[in-house]
């Protein structure tokens, strides 16, 4: 175990102090592109505008023939775009692929001061996180790096699943985590061809009832999983968030999946088309009608303490807790948003 008083410490001579607190910009939609696929990247100035994080993807769906292009192809857009508030991740290669060591190499060393977080794949345990914790460090120290690059763990095997909790905690560098129900479902031996969502399979059943038909309803696969890391992350401070949903042309099951991660305390999940995006946009900034509902009830209780009622409602102190995460993360996107601003009944001032 490390002393936890040299968690403020940075690990290598030279590498910026470790933050203690994790920034929380806006984070509803982080958007994967492949940099080494020209369309995509001639759509980054438009996209960039559109979505809270912009992803260069590295790892799985980049052939093993432009895994280097699509580093240098990263390299690019953080070295030529102006992405405005918007975040620059990656995505690198797992770590016992052939290509990580470059990936963090090349992409600390070219655009170590415009990266703000490395997603790591597959992680398995905290031995991973501290394995990049150390690496970055030098690598931070190395290219005059001046803010710590944070790291976001990727939860897809059946091992990370089981060592969540360490991997939260493994480093004050651990800004958040992903959910990644396709690797997971292979690590695990499911049997789901599916990327995220339901399955028809998945159901319960009613009871026989003479003649009558049974009645089934499908069940939530991966809700047991995502409730673990969301309360993983939000006891150690760090963001949680759903990743991807592949049925491009099911926007009513992606809706349906962000949906449930956002219910259940998820901060985001992943864009894989450029429609993803405003998916995930109405489903991650909260409802105007329950963000007016909570300024009343914080309106009410201006204390936050004691017993009311408001539309027939009981609220205490606990409600008013409630109330306030979502006026807060209202007032964060509403900054971004003029749009949103209105909708939730802010003064223009507080936009
Ligand atoms: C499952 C586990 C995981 O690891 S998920 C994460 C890894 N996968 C990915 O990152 C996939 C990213 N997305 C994609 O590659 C594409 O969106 C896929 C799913 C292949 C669909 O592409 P395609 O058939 O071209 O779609 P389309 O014809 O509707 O595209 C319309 C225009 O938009 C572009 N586009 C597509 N996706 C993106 C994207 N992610 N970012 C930016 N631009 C994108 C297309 O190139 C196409 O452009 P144009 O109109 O022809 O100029
Ligand atoms: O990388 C994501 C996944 O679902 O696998
Ligand atoms: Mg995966």
């Amino acid at each position: 175990m490390r002393n936890p008083r040299d968690f403020g410490a940075p690990l290598a001579v030279g590498a910026p102090t470790p933050l203690l607190e994790i920034p929380f910009p806006p984070s509803r939609m982080i958007h994967f592109l492949d940099a080494s696929n020209e369309k995509m990247v001639a759509k980054v100035p438009d996209i960039a505008k559109k979505t809270d994080i912009l992803l260069g993807n590295l790892e799985d769906a980049v052939p093993v023939d432009r895994k280097e292009a699509a580093r240098e192809g990263l390299v690019t857009v953080g070295q030529t775009y102006d992405l405005g508030e918007t975040q620059l991740w990656t995505r690198v290669n797992s770590l016992d692929s052939p290509w990580v060591l470059d990936d963090l190499l090349r992409l600390v060393g070219a655009i170590g001061n415009r990266l703000d977080v490395i997603m790591v794949p597959k992680v398995e345990g905290a031995w991973d996180i501290h394995y990049v914790d150390r690496l970055l460090a030098q690598l931070e120290a190395r290219f005059n790096v001046e803010r710590p690059i944070l790291v976001h763990a990727i939860l897809e095997t059946a091992l990370g699943v089981a060592n969540l909790e360490e991997i939260a905690a493994a480093s004050p560098r651990m800004q958040g985590m992903s959910f990644g129900p396709a690797d997971l479902a292979a690590s695990r031996r499911m049997k789901t061809t599916r990327v995220g969502g339901g399955h028809p399979g998945y159901v319960s059943l009613s009871d026989p009832d003479g003649d009558n038909p049974r009645v089934t309803a499908q069940q939530d696969l991966w809700h047991y999983s995502i409730a673990r890391m969301v309360d993983a992350c939000a006891a150690t401070g760090i963001l949680p968030f759903y990743g991807p949903f592949g049925d491009i042309s099911d926007d009513e099951g992606c809706e349906a999946q962000f949906r449930a991660a956002f219910l259940l305390g998820c901060v985001g999940a992943w864009s894989l088309h450029p429609k993803q995006i405003a998916i995930a946009k109405k489903v991650f900034s909260p409802d105007p009608d329950e963000v007016r509902f909570a300024k009343r009830v914080i309106e009410a209780i201006p204390d936050g303490r004691g017993v009311h009622m408001l539309d027939g409602k009981m609220q205490d102190d606990a409600t008013w807790k409630q109330c306030k995460v979502m006026v807060s993360l209202a007032e964060l996107l509403a900054k971004k948003d003029p749009e949103l601003a209105e909708a939730y009944g802010f003064e223009p001032a507080t936009a």
